[in-house]
């Protein structure tokens, strides 16, 4: 096996050596650091100095930005920090000697050429901050978290802060398609806008291959949380990372039709318990993601069934096949490169598409999209696949108050899928009828009519930025059974 080799230069800081190194996995600083501490035993020596020596390492993709200009070296980097492990940005910076000062310079070329692989560097970007997202804070998590890291690598922000509901909608139809990402810090509604947005441009097939790259900074934020995980999907410096250094991914999209109206879905449809609570907690906006706890723990005291005709064209039932191709996905990484119009669907078994299937249980609530959570509460769809062609479809049937509340434990990552009443379905389309006028039907976390409506997919329509392999979220599904055993 090839070890990498270690490059490492000294430069003058602060009156100190630092020593900055990389290989091609790891970007180091070693700082000494003078200490005076008090002698207790010494009497002529009351103090005595020390060198401590401070090392610092991090990978070598959260290097963000090395220069060498008049003899002052300075490199960007972000390190994780704290209890959360989020990222912050570091800098260091020291003077060369002008003997020096080429060798230096070569050396920031070459740990930039490493931590940029394969990627765009100074990229230009649209910028779309919703002031009300979330808790309201998106502002303040651009200004202080996102803005810093993405100036520091040289990009160009186009930014703009959202006047009212649909403005990203329109920037996005208007959108001259020169910019290498759309950063949306937001949450999922934002992305929705966006989405249909570039549905209604001009150019609608170069607009879609922009990518899109989430900021966490809304009360969900689940295609964040599906891109870049439980933990860094809440993490807006990870985020901007991710703008930098992800790479383009493929996704699926899907088209929503309630009469003469149609919407891009990238997310999710639910009617029923999940629905109720989304839209029941407005009000609790305030609380963050904690109001779909208390909209859950409502839903279980009520436990109201949802009148709906349901009917797909299934592509795939079987629990255990589902994962099974997940898994070989995930160690194969395996990209697809064409579904083609021909209704075949690689991951399915057969592709067999045509035939409406109809489902006539009685259910709780009703979900259908895809991306491993749906909130960092929730993994309703473990076994997605960002560009199998197909929408996953999970409707819960009845099951009683304990029942209910023991789902709660296991959920964000996804256990209930295993429990008997939990259908769940890959489909090319499926259609909803509600047999009542009172419910409540949520599209991409926005209410629309509880009215009859049609999904289809469009195959790897959409694009956004990923730190994953081509394929696949960053999630992974390791339950295997209703027990939670891995
Ligand atoms: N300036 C604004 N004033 C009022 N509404 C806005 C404004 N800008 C955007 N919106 C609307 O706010 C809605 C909610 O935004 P978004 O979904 O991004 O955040 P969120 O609701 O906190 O997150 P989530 O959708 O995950 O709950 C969007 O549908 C958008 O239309």
């Amino acid at each position: 096996m090839a070890h990498s080799s270690t490059r490492e230069i000294s430069v003058s800081s602060n009156g100190r050596v630092s020593k900055l190194a990389f290989t091609d996995t790891t970007f180091s600083t070693e700082t000494g650091r003078e200490t005076i501490t008090p002698q207790v035993s010494c009497w002529h020596n009351l103090f005595r100095r020390r060198v401590k020596i401070e090392l610092i390492e991090t990978s070598i993709r959260n290097v963000v930005a090395a220069t060498c200009a008049k003899g002052i070296l300075d490199v960007q980097y972000l390190v994780p920090r704290g209890k959360k492990r989020h990222l912050c940005l570091k800098h260091i910076q020291g003077t060369v000697n002008t003997d020096d000062e080429r060798r230096v310079k070569e050396w920031c070329d070459a740990l930039m050429d490493l931590a940029y692989q394969g990627v765009t560097r100074c990229k230009l970007l649209r910028i779309l901050i919703n002031p009300h997202g979330g808790t309201g804070k998106a502002g303040t998590v651009f200004t202080q978290k996102v803005e810093p890291i993405l100036v520091a690598a040289g990009c160009t922000l186009d930014v703009t802060y959202t006047a009212y509901a649909n403005h990203a909608l329109e920037i996005a139809r208007d959108l001259k398609l020169k910019y290498d990402a759309v950063v949306i810090v937001s949450g999922d509604g934002l992305i929705h806008e966006v989405l249909n947005g570039f549905a209604q441009h001009e150019q609608p097939e170069r607009a879609f291959c922009i990518p899109i790259a989430p900021i966490p900074a809304g009360s969900g934020n689940a295609l964040s949380l599906n891109l870049l995980g439980y933990e860094d999907g809440v993490d807006p410096s990870a985020a901007a990372l991710n703008v930098l250094k992800g790479q383009q991914m493929s996704i699926d999209l899907f088209s929503f039709t309630q009469g003469t109206r149609r919407h891009i879905s990238f997310m999710s449809q639910t009617v029923g318990l999940m629905a109720d609570l989304d839209v029941g907690t407005e009000r609790l906006r305030w609380m963050g993601e904690f109001r779909f706890v208390i909209g859950y723990l409502w839903g279980v005291f009520t436990r109201r069934t949802c009148p709906v005709q349901l009917s797909m064209k299934v592509v795939e039932d079987d629990k255990s096949r589902m994962v099974s191709t997940l898994q070989s996905r995930r160690a194969n990484s395996t990209t697809i490169d064409s579904f083609g119009g021909d209704d075949k669907h690689p991951d399915g078994p057969d592709g067999s598409t045509d035939e409406w299937v109809t489902f006539d249980k009685p259910i709780l609530w009703f979900y259908a999209g895809q991306g491993p959570y749906v909130s960092r509460e929730l993994m309703q769809f473990p076994v997605s696949l960002p560009d199998d062609g197909l929408i996953d479809i999970s409707v819960q049937g009845v099951m009683n108050r304990r029942k209910l509340l023991d789902a709660m434990e296991g959920a964000e990552e996804g256990r209930t899928y295993w429990t008997n009443s939990n259908h769940y379905f890959k489909a090319s389309a499926y259609r909803m009828k509600p047999l009542g006028t009172r419910g409540v039907l949520v599209v991409d976390g926005e209410q629309l009519p509880f009215e009859e409506f049609e999904v289809s997919v469009h195959p790897r329509l959409g694009t956004v930025l990923s730190p994953c392999r081509q394929g696949c979220y960053a999630a992974d599904f390791r339950v295997s059974d209703e027990r939670g055993s891995k």
